[in-house]
Parts: structure tokens; sequence; C-alpha cells
């Protein structure tokens, strides 16, 4: 079977067409099925859990619908990848612009959620070119619709250098994201820059602790701290946070937080979370963009290698795992 995927763009439209060889039944069912809407008149998407196994079987990587949205919210295309009969990843392919804008949008959602429900909302920053994708959070929305008092912000991963120097992920956020949005500083949980690698690892965890202890981070079943999103970048080894492929720390399931003095990828000393920490979060947004990353992107998502050689394979969430892909980094999963 096979698939041809053509994407363009007018000025006000994105629209990507597929050539597959789906059977016109099936097309009209996918079609109709994924793009029907809420109550509240926003795109959501559905499971492909209606799908008879044999096309789930024959669907494996292929795109399942046609896309043409004119909304402000359009995107290019969206990829269901089914990994066997009865599971799936929720995987979604944009322009980079519209990673920005759908990112912003669920983040948003995420927000309002979470305060609603219980008067906070903990989000887990990244560094890298996620940042960069935050930016329509503060272009689209407005005062009222984020209640920037109750977020609490806190690093999957963070370089051990000061607050003011250019390696630093806290300084990467601060200027592209956190000084444009009215969250209280005392609710930025950045590192201590004044201490060595091993003593921020150290109190970076105690910091957590307490915030469980007092309420403001839930707990998911097995101890760990359950925050409510986090967003995830990763690098063309598959490394996510500090967590590079093959170093130990990769298996790591006691410490909430740990530190790595060889980090692979300069600057050599790191904190990150660990991956006890990371699947237990709420959500999880895996913001991918690239073509560099196409392959580590195919492997993690077909989940053939579940080992600490690809530690992107490994990210999983106790509640939903959300990956933002541009046409780059979706490119492989196009081709069978
Ligand atoms: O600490 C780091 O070295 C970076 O934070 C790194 O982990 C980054 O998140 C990924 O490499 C993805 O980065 P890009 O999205 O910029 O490729």
């Amino acid at each position: 079977m096979t698939s041809r995927v053509r994407c363009y763009q007018t000025s006000r439209t994105i629209k990507m067409t597929f050539s597959a060889a789906f059977s016109t039944s099936l097309y009209t069912s996918q079609t109709s099925l994924l793009s029907s809407k809420n109550s509240s008149n926003k795109l959501f998407l559905k499971t492909c859990s209606l799908f008879p196994s044999q096309a789930r079987k024959k669907l494996l990587f292929q795109p399942l619908r046609y896309n043409g949205f004119s909304t402000e919210r359009s995107c290019v295309g969206i990829v269901k990848a089914i990994q066997s009969e009865n599971w799936f990843k929720n995987v979604e392919v944009f322009t980079k612009e519209h990673v920005a804008i759908l990112l912003a949008h669920d983040v948003a959602q995420h927000s309002n959620k979470f305060i609603q429900e219980k008067g906070a909302f903990t989000v887990v920053l990244s560094g890298g070119s996620l940042i960069k994708y935050l930016r329509k959070l503060v272009e689209l929305t407005n005062a009222e619709s984020i209640d920037w008092s109750k977020w609490h912000v806190f690093w999957v991963d963070e370089r051990v250098v000061p607050k003011d120097h250019l390696e630093s992920n806290y300084k990467l956020a601060y200027d592209g994201f956190l000084s444009k949005v009215p969250i209280p500083p005392v609710n930025i949980y950045s590192i201590d820059d004044a201490l060595e690698a091993d003593g921020a690892a150290d109190v970076y965890e105690t910091t957590l602790r307490r915030l469980v202890k007092n309420g403001v981070i839930a707990t998911s079943e097995n101890g760990f701290p359950k925050f409510d999103l986090m967003l995830l970048g990763m690098g063309q080894d598959g490394h996510v946070a500090s967590l590079f492929p093959r170093h130990s720390l990769v298996k790591e399931d006691k410490k909430w937080v740990s530190f790595i003095k060889d980090s692979p990828k300069p600057p050599s000393d790191r904190i990150t979370l660990t991956f006890p920490v990371i699947n237990a979060c709420s959500n999880i947004a895996m913001v991918v963009t690239g073509a560099g990353k196409n392959g580590a992107v195919y492997s993690a998502l077909r989940g053939d290698e579940k080992s600490d050689k690809l530690p992107a394979g490994l990210v999983s969430s106790e509640g939903e795992l959300k990956w933002y892909l541009d046409i780059g980094a979706a490119s492989m999963l196009f081709k069978e």
C-alpha cells in the first residue's frame, strides 16, 4: 500500500491531500469522524478505535484524513500512527507556524482546565526551539483567557550555568516567554545556579518535595510528582530532557531529579528530571520539528526501540502523550 502526501498553502487555507489506497467508505468515515466538532466548536480529534481491525493494520502510519480547515487553527494534516491492533499514538503534523498555534491553543486549554479543577497549573518547560513555539501563547491569548497568577513553572532539565548565561534554559524561557506574561516570580522554579550540578539537583528535588507536600504539585499513584503538563523537545539523537542515549541516567528509577556531568551535548553539567517523573505527568506535549529528527521520530513512534538507545521511545504519560510534528519531522511516517 502506498501513500503520497502533498501539501500546499494558500494565503488563508492550508490543505493537504493524500493519495492512498483507502476504500471510499473507509475514507469517508475517517473524514467525518476526525473532523467532527465538540460543543465549544473547537476541533477535537477522535481516536480510530472504531475502525475494523484489518483496516487498522493497513493504516499503520498512513494519514487518516483529508484536512482542509480554513480557520485560524488550520493545520496541515493529522496522522494517527497506529502501533498495533489495540494501541495508537496521538500525532499531529503541521507547518511550523501551526505547531505554535495549536500548541498555544492546547496549553491554554490545559491551563484553564487545571485551574478550574484545582486552582493551579503546573507546567514543565524544556530548552531548545520549544520556547519559540510558545510565542503564540503570548500573542494569541488575551489577558482574560489565562490566569497566569495560578501558573507554576518548572524545567525538565537545566544546564548548570548562571541564569544570565546564554546557555541557560531559564534565560531562554525568560527572554522568549516568561518575561512577557505576569506569572508571579515566586512561582517560577529555576535551579540554584550558585551550586554544582549534584547540589543543584538535590535542592531542586527538595523544592519539588515541598510543593508536593503542600499540594501545589499532585502525586502519582507510585509517589512521584505528577505535573499537569510537560512540554518536551527531542534531539536528533532521540534524547529528551538531559537523558541521552545509552547514558545510565536513562535507567534512574528512584530519584526525582538527577544530575549529569558528562553530557554528550554541551554544556556537560546539567540537572534533569528522571523518567519516572516525566512519565507520571498528566499530559506530555512532544514538540519536534525539523527533518533531521525524522528517523528518531519514526523509531520512537513505531515503538520498536524501547531501550536506553532511544530515550524518546521511553516517553509515555499517565494521561495523554501528544506529538506535535512539522512536516520535516513527520516525513518518515508517510513512507510506508
Ligand atoms: O538542554 C539541551 O541541550 C536542550 O534543551 C535540548 O534537550 C533540546 O530540548 C533538544 O535538543 C531539542 O532542541 P531543538 O528543538 O532546539 O532541536
